[in-house]
């Protein structure tokens, strides 16, 4: 699919207090490996609550293309028949992944060890983003690999004849490069082992065990250590997808800052490798309730009650920042109403998403009146009691960063502009509709 969409500029505004209910979309990273798994295995994946955002949408199709059958049959509502480890045909055409890091990532491991040959492909932001982190490892399985220079996209993988297991430890903090090994050694005969400094977001293992493979985690001296035993039959599974942490992230950082606000945001995720901003929100003083905690499709959830709340800043420890990596551009978005200065750590990951993200928060916050100093690897945003805002900012096919900027306006004193609100689409296609339901003046 192709993604060339018109740039769309919005704007957003100051009005009164937030209130509501706010349904946030389907966790994109569980959307995702819920089509991918569906499509390794054998039988019916009944899949509800699925984000239908860009991303996941070209997740699907590509699913389509290596064989699967992939039917949407309601809204959120999809059903997958896969066609078993090994079983992944040759695609016919290229596969384009649009905006998507997981979808390439990922798929790129579920192919590399089954004999098929295909071409991956995606739009400015992605093929600016680096590969070989994923390429290597998967042509230590034994997979062919034909890259643009630096690693970038387009790729070209030839699958292994005959895959050799892997033990390998991550560069980088990375549920994707994780999930792409494990994926990848799916079709690998033996024990394929990868080895994390922090541990990352945990949903390929918790669904890989859900769809009846053997694999289990262990704290050693090494790391965090995750051992999957190859050629498993995977049997199609229901999913039902719980709500996304870092959707709910804007909605609930809007209520935060707005004055007089307080919204509820039902069923949404509370996975630990995943609360690192709910945990950081609270130590500023946020006011947010965790009502009626619940298990829903393998994972804790539970209903968010936020209120506006003063703030004060904090310093993030670097050891947190794989359990909020998404979640940095809307927190230095709250860090600018907070009274003092927070400081992020151990964030240069961010300078490979679908923008340099501390680079863009830094433009655009200090165009809005807001102090901030960046490092390689480090964000500090001053607090102030009232935010000018009246700029406009740049977004680089970032959705977050579209997000984060108008979150800013509907708490700054002028209003805040973005030059592209189209990317919104790859995660949140109803951010828009959402906010204004809750009373905000944007779009
Ligand atoms: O595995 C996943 O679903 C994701 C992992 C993270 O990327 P990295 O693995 O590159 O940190 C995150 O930023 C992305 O939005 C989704
Ligand atoms: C980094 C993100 O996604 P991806 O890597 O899948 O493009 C994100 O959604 O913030």
């Amino acid at each position: 699919m192709s993604h060339a969409s018109e740039p769309r500029p919005m704007t957003a505004r100051r009005r009164g207090a937030l209130t509501g209910v706010a349904n946030v979309p389907g966790d994109k990273s569980i959307s995702h490996r819920a089509l991918i798994l569906g499509a390794l295995s054998v039988g019916e994946t009944h899949i509800t609550g699925l984000l239908e955002g860009q991303d996941v949408l070209d997740t699907a199709k590509a699913m389509a293309a290596f064989g699967a059958d992939v039917q949407r049959i309601g809204d959120g509502e999809w059903r997958v028949h896969g066609v078993g480890v090994g079983g992944f045909a040759e695609p016919a055409d290229v596969i384009d992944c649009g905006n998507s890091g997981t979808s390439v990532r990922l798929i790129m491991g579920a192919m590399a060890t089954t004999p098929i040959t295909a071409t991956f492909t995606g739009d400015a932001s992605l093929s600016k983003r680096p590969m070989a982190r994923i390429t290597d490892p998967l042509s230590e399985f034994g997979a062919q690999i034909a890259a643009r220079e630096g690693g970038r996209l387009p790729v070209t993988i030839g699958g292994a004849t005959d895959p050799v297991p892997l033990r390998y430890k991550t560069p980088v903090a990375s549920a994707q490069i994780k999930s792409a090994i494990l994926l990848a050694g799916l079709n690998a005969p033996g024990e394929t082992v990868v080895i994390e400094s922090e541990p990352t977001r945990d949903h390929s293992e918790r669904m890989l065990a859900g769809f009846g493979a053997t694999i289990r985690t262990e704290q050693t001296e090494e790391g965090h250590v995750i051992t999957l035993t190859g050629r498993p039959e995977l049997r199609g599974q229901p999913v039902a997808v719980p709500r996304d942490p870092s959707s709910a992230a804007f909605p609930v950082a809007a209520a935060l800052i707005v004055p007089g606000s307080e919204i509820r945001v039902p069923g949404v995720s509370r996975n630990p490798t995943r609360d690192g901003l709910y945990v950081t929100l609270k130590e500023m003083g946020a006011d947010i309730g965790f009502e009626n905690q619940r298990e829903e499709g393998g994972e804790p959830v539970a209903d968010l009650v936020v209120r506006h709340s003063p703030l004060s800043g904090v310093d993030v420890p670097a050891d947190r920042a794989a359990s909020m990596i998404d979640e940095f551009p809307i927190l230095s978005v709250v860090a600018a109403f907070a009274q003092g200065k927070t400081v992020m750590n151990g964030v240069a990951e961010l300078r490979v998403k679908e923008s340099d993200r501390i680079d863009a928060m830094a433009r655009g916050l200090e165009a809005n009146g807001v102090t901030i100093e960046e490092t390689r690897d480090s964000m500090t945003v001053h607090g102030m009691a009232k935010v000018p805002g009246g700029a406009e900012a740049a977004t680089h096919l970032d959705h977050r960063i579209a997000m984060a900027f108008m979150v800013l306006g509907l708490a700054s004193e002028a209003p805040v502009s973005v030059d592209d609100g189209s990317p919104i689409e790859t995660s949140f296609p109803d951010f828009i509709s959402l906010m204004q339901g809750l009373g905000a003046d944007l779009g």
